[in-house]
């Protein structure tokens, strides 16, 4: 219920946007059927700086592709020893570099440690002002093992696990990934919020 005690009712459903398929794979299979959901395939322009303000104005973006209630994310990959970089600008340096570049970049730090970010925002319409679900998993960089169908997941290995988040089983990554995380948190502004489904 909203602060007004007025159930909030959604234009319609939630709708997801995003150009990569493997991060909406992620999402429908953690969210399964848990909000109104739906995706729109769309590569959104994306601002430099901050994690939180780079998947708000992506957010804002979406809100007024879409005209009403979207869903985006940003996930970034953040090095300690780099002061948290390359963080959202990840996706360039695997691009450019690949996953040996990603490692080479630590080459001249001890420390690998590394964590996982995920940045949800939810706005219900182009005029509203979007809210931020983040989600972490700690972990080290190391050299690429397992499949390589899913960005830099073969050098990040979660704490307390031998195995790279792409050595893991699906359904295993899925609980403890930054992703789920975040998700948890979405999740749970649904249901304390209440809003009536689409009509
Ligand atoms: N769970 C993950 N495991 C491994 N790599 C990931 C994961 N999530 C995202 N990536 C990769 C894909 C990108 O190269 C980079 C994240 O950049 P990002 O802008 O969030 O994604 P994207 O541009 O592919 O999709 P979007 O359209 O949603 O922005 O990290
Ligand atoms: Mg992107």
């Amino acid at each position: 219920m909203s602060a007004m005690g007025v159930r909030m009712q959604l234009s319609s459903p939630v709708t997801f946007v995003t150009g990569n398929a493997n991060k909406l794979e992620e999402v429908k299979m953690i969210l399964g059927q848990t909000i109104p959901f739906r995706s729109v395939k769309l590569d959104l322009p994306e601002l430099q700086g901050e994690p939180e303000d780079i998947s708000k104005e992506k957010c804002r973006l979406a809100a007024k592709e879409v005209n009403g209630p979207v869903l985006v994310e940003d996930t970034c990959l953040c090095f300690n020893a780099l002061k948290g970089l390359p963080g959202p600008y990840v996706k360039w340096f695997l691009q450019k570099t690949g996953h040996e570049g990603l490692n080479n970049l630590l080459a001249a730090y001890e420390d690998k440690s590394a964590y996982a970010l995920c940045v949800f925002s939810l706005a219900l319409g182009p005029d509203a002002e979007p809210l931020t679900f983040s989600g972490r998993t700690e972990g080290k960089i190391v050299p690429a093992r397992g499949p390589g169908d899913f960005g830099w997941d073969p050098v990040f290995q979660p704490d307390g696990y031998d195995l790279t988040f792409a050595e893991m089983k699906k359904e295993d990554k899925n609980k403890i990934s930054h992703r789920r995380r975040a998700l948890d948190k979405v999740r749970e502004h649904f249901y304390e919020n209440d809003y009536a489904p689409p009509v």
